[in-house]
């Protein structure tokens, strides 16, 4: 079967998400608290999660959605929850029909906090499960930095389609990116791509815009032919990924040129449209399990524009085990052809 709606779908309600998580993203308080985990979440997080959920139950009310936030917090806590509600009816796509097909307006306060509480399926091998992340890289938003929105379908275990909204990448593929590339943007038309893809029908970017969908055009890795001249790209955190390792492994590949740090998903985009050639996420915590709404979409936009996505032993990442990854996972991310050779190098710096 065809994923075409899926995909129109997810692209429109990512970019309709984005709308909102900017508007926070240029406000100075972002209304952040801390999570049980003490990783922080911001008006952004609920807001884009309550749009996101509401077009797909609007549109595909069977599906299971595996989401990051929960609203327990907000019922506590009514002036954060009136805030984001304040935050949410504001939000509306420019063209009134593709609005109406998100399901429009949301219906109440209570009814937000219901819709944000949707994405709490415990995921697994079977059956329609949408994967969410309404702000990835929650760090980065706060540091004026990259983040992504991000949305995958994953049916009987296997991602079908991804999208991700990354508002501060720049459109034009050969602007070279680092991790502060947000932070020097004013709101500009010069930024903000949205990447997506469909199994077996390849990989697409376009610009992200306030109505419509922009035109899209499809995009691919860059082959290459010697290893030493790679570009690879890690996260900005170094408590997300062993950054001695990363960097190891790329001494052993020859690569003498610098990291591009990148908080979130934005990674996967970057090196599927060629702005980079090999993403290292190698484990730093031991037992830490990555959860699948943070890869999903960008391991099938990466497969799709003809690259490889591996955990540390160069196996398939496995999304049908619920909601988070096998421990101490990490992701190795190249082009088919080199996926091998960097899998050698980690292999022999993780001694594994
Ligand atoms: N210990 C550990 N190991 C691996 N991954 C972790 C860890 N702790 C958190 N996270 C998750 O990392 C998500 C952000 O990843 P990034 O690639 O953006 O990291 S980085 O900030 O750029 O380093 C981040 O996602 P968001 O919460 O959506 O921002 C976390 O889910
Ligand atoms: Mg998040």
């Amino acid at each position: 079967m065809s994923y075409q709606q899926e995909r129109y779908i997810a692209e429109l309600a990512v970019q309709r998400a984005t709308l909102l998580t900017q508007k926070v993203f240029f406000e100075k308080a972002k209304g952040t608290v801390s999570k049980d985990d003490k990783s922080p979440v911001t008006i952004g997080d609920f807001g884009a999660q309550a749009l996101i959920i509401q077009a797909i139950r609007k549109n595909f009310p069977n599906d299971e959605i595996v989401a990051e936030e929960e609203a327990s917090s907000l019922r506590e806590d009514k002036a954060l929850s009136a805030e984001i509600w304040r935050l949410v009816q504001d939000i509306k796509l420019e063209d009134a029909e593709s609005d109406k097909i998100l399901g429009g307006p949301l219906p109440s306060e209570e009814g937000m906090l219901d819709i944000i509480d949707e994405g709490k399926s415990s995921g697994g091998p079977k059956g329609r499960i949408w994967a969410l992340d309404p702000i990835d890289g929650t760090k980065g938003f706060l540091r004026g930095g990259q983040y992504a929105v991000c949305l995958g379908l994953i049916v009987d275990g296997d991602v079908k389609v991804g999208a991700i909204g990354t508002p501060n990448l720049p459109v034009d593929d050969r602007v070279a990116i680092t991790a502060s590339t947000g932070a020097q943007q004013t709101e500009t038309a010069s930024n903000g791509v949205l990447f997506s893809a469909i199994q077996g029908e390849g990989a697409t970017s376009r610009p992200l815009s306030s109505g419509v969908l922009a035109p899209s055009k499809s995009i691919s890795m860059r082959p290459v032919p010697d290893i030493a001249q790679a570009v690879f790209c890690e996260g900005v955190e170094a408590a997300h990924s062993a950054q001695g390792d990363n960097a190891a492994v790329a001494e052993r590949l020859g690569i003498t040129a610098p990291s591009v740090r990148l908080d979130s998903q934005a990674k996967y985009c970057s090196i599927a449209r060629g702005a980079g050639d090999i993403y290292l996420r190698l484990p730093v915590k031991k037992g830490y399990q990555e959860k699948i709404w943070d890869h999903a979409a960008g391991d099938l936009i990466v497969r799709e524009a003809g690259g490889q996505v591996t955990d540390i032993y160069g196996q398939r990442l496995d999304f049908s085990k619920g909601r988070t990854l096998a421990a101490n996972t990490g992701v190795v991310a190249a082009p088919k052809a080199a996926q091998d050779q960097v899998i050698d190098a980690v292999k022999v710096v993780l001694k594994l």
